[in-house]
């Protein structure tokens, strides 16, 4: 557009102005960065500069929006960015979701404490005392769980949070806001590696903020976390810690040996140390377009820099396209029993819209069925609302069902999907790191969206694969039928094997007068006796809080599909165990009984180590 259209616009111009930026707004979510001047022609003159500005000004409030400066440069002529972002009406936000990675002690859960209540830390864990959800977290200063905290900022950019007697009223900071970042909280430890796998397929985070110490530099789990980011296509910006303790020399090596892996073959980012309120504008206009990674230095003690973060989180905008009027999808990510509202499940919309009263159909159990169920109430951040769409978080409270009919990875979906479940389907698999070979048998775990469930490999487009290889994989589920889509994302980890991988093929169930494990697919009135053991447990509903343990989830059924394929199980929901990254297959019968006897549940060259792998990150050797 001519910059110099802006400073006197006729009528038709004006109006032509003002669809482009509404369909801009639009496009972005509910806000767009609009330059005033034009930086190849030399800028604006100071008369025409303004004139530009009041129009802009004059638009914005022809949308009902709000317009920021952000940044000005040039003197007699000048050019400038204009943040445009409209005045969300109350019960409604844009939700930006970012998982927090980095390897343990990189200061995350400090620096959400300190960027969510306002108040810096004192390098003796102050801050993140706020943030700790489980008693043994407490005692041990790690994060196990996968927590969520929540910023908010209005249609001003300014930060809406407000800790009162140290806690925050989430209500209060969603209807305040017009924009809500929801930090992923993801652990550190390499034990917990399945928890921060979960982490960032479950929950759909739009962008990843690894989070290095600045004294101890790129190490640990460091490596891992970002490899899985890229593996995931989830973008990734950075932020180094401590900066207040660290020697000006250990400071500069590790922001050398980070941009060097950034820019490595197998990362190929273009990393941008961010100083000034410039850097932020320029790193946040081309974050998700370019290969760009913006690198922030903070204190989370003195709060040097933390301005400059803060203003990028601000700017951060969904790069998904939101599809309203398709067909809901709603995966479920965690269950909660509440003590007088009953079932509530929490998870992410990935398409389509579901308003209070719909009936959607849960599912696949066991059995691969699905049954229709009424949502009784809507939570978004605690809040009640009527309506969720495309990309939002929510929990909805159920009729009709116990918590224990329902599992991490089923979904709720518009019955006119006409949904089937799979047992078997193909994906095109790159091995980011294995220690020897994977062939066809090779067991391990499968993460793709909430669905998190050993499968076992049927058969491969090549003989075996090493690190490095790609592959198309025919998987088969080894406990029960999942739903999925089609390219949807997949990690497959057991140990130190990755693999990252597309969903290319669904090959829905087929249909048996058994009623065994190739049953149709088919929506039954009533639900299927409880499926699982009670469980014992019932926790607030706290959207997007993940309870430590769901508890047992031993399958018995009444109806039995295929013995082998409900094999006993231990809690499949049991993260926070130490054994966690000890192979899967094996233990409390998992894989041990197949379907068919003969390949047995024996894992092929795992040579796991129950480590996650530290420091073997799969960026310097695959080639992602
Ligand atoms: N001096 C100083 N200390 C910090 C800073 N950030 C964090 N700390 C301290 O570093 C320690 C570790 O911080 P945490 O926030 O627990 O680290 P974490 O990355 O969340 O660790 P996990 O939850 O175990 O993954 C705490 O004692 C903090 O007080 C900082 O910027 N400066």
């Amino acid at each position: 557009m001519a910059g110099s259209m802006l400073v006197s616009p006729n009528e038709k111009e004006y109006d032509d102005l003002v669809s482009i930026i509404k369909n801009r707004v639009e496009e972005g979510n509910g806000e767009t960065i609009f330059d005033v001047g034009d930086a190849t022609e030399g800028g604006l003159t100071k008369d025409d500069f303004d004139a530009s500005v009041a129009t802009l000004q004059s638009i914005a409030d022809s949308l009902d929006a709000s317009m920021m400066q952000l940044r000005v440069r040039g003197n007699e002529k000048q050019t400038a960015q204009y943040l445009i972002r409209l005045k969300a009406p109350e019960q409604d936000f844009t939700e930006i979701r970012v998982a927090v990675v980095g390897n343990v002690d990189a200061g995350k859960s400090t620096l959400l404490g300190v960027l969510t209540h306002g108040e810096l830390d004192n390098g003796r864990g102050h801050a993140r005392m706020k943030l700790f959800r489980h008693k043994h977290e407490m005692e041990s200063g790690r994060t196990s769980s996968v927590g969520n905290d929540i910023l908010g900022f209005d249609h001003e950019g300014k930060v809406v949070n407000k800790a009162e007697h140290g806690s925050l009223d989430w209500v209060h900071i969603c209807e305040k806001a017009s924009k809500v970042i929801t930090f992923i909280d993801l652990a550190g430890h390499e034990r917990y590696l399945k928890t921060t796998v979960f982490g960032m397929t479950g929950h759909a985070p739009h962008f990843g903020m690894l989070m290095v110490g600045s004294n101890a530099g790129v190490v640990g789990m460091t490596k891992e976390h970002l490899g899985l980011a890229l593996a995931l296509s989830v973008p990734v910006f950075v932020v180094v810690t401590k900066i207040d303790m660290c020697p000006s020399n250990v400071l500069q090596e590790t922001l050398q040996l980070l941009v060097k892996v950034l820019k490595s073959p197998g990362c190929r980012k273009v990393p941008v140390i961010v100083k000034t309120a410039d850097d932020v504008v320029l790193s946040a206009t081309n974050f998700v377009s370019e290969r760009l990674c913006p690198v922030f230095q903070v204190s989370n003690v003195t709060g040097e820099n933390l301005n400059l973060l803060k203003m990028f989180l601000n700017l951060l905008t969904t790069r998904s396209q939101h599809s309203d009027k398709d067909p809901a999808e709603f995966l479920i990510d965690d269950t909660y029993s509440v003590p007088g509202v009953g079932t509530v499940v929490s998870g992410t919309c990935l398409k389509g819209t579901i308003n209070l009263n719909d009936v959607l159909l849960l599912g696949p159990d066991l059995l691969g069925h699905f049954q229709p169920i009424a949502i009784k109430s809507i939570h978004r951040k605690r809040m009640p609302v009527k309506q969720v769409r495309s990309g939002q978080t929510a929990s909805f409270s159920l009729k009709k069902i116990k918590r224990s009919q329902i599992r991490k990875g089923m979904v709720l979906v518009s019955p006119s999907l006409n949904p089937t479940a799979c047992w078997e389907f193909e994906a095109e698999i790159l091995v980011l790191h294995h220690p020897t070979t994977i062939s066809a048998r090779y067991q391990a775990m499968v993460h793709c969206g909430s669905i998190r469930q050993t499968a076992s490999i049927l058969s491969m487009s090549k003989e075996c694969l090493r690190t490095g290889d790609k592959a198309v994989v025919h998987f088969r589920f080894i406990k029960n039928p999942e739903y999925l889509n089609l390219n949807q994302r997949l990690v497959f980890r057991e140990g130190r094997t990755k693999a990252v991988g597309n969903v290319s093929k669904v090959i829905p169930m087929v249909p048996t007068l058994s009623g065994g494990h190739g049953a149709k697919t088919k929506i039954i009135k009533n639900a299927p006796k409880n499926p699982f053991h009670h469980q014992n447990q019932s926790h607030q509903t706290n959207e997007n809080v993940i309870p430590s343990s769901n508890g047992s989830n031993t399958a018995h059924k009444e109806e039995s599909p295929d013995p082998a394929t409900l094999p006993k199980r231990n809690s499949i929901d049991d993260e926070l165990v130490a054994s966690s990254l000890q192979p899967q297959v094996g233990q409390g019968g998992v894989g041990q009984k197949r379907h068919n006897g003969k390949r047995g549940g024996r894992r092929k060259h795992t040579g796991a180590s129950g480590s996650g792998g530290a420091g073997t990150g799969p960026l310097a050797e695959s080639n992602i």
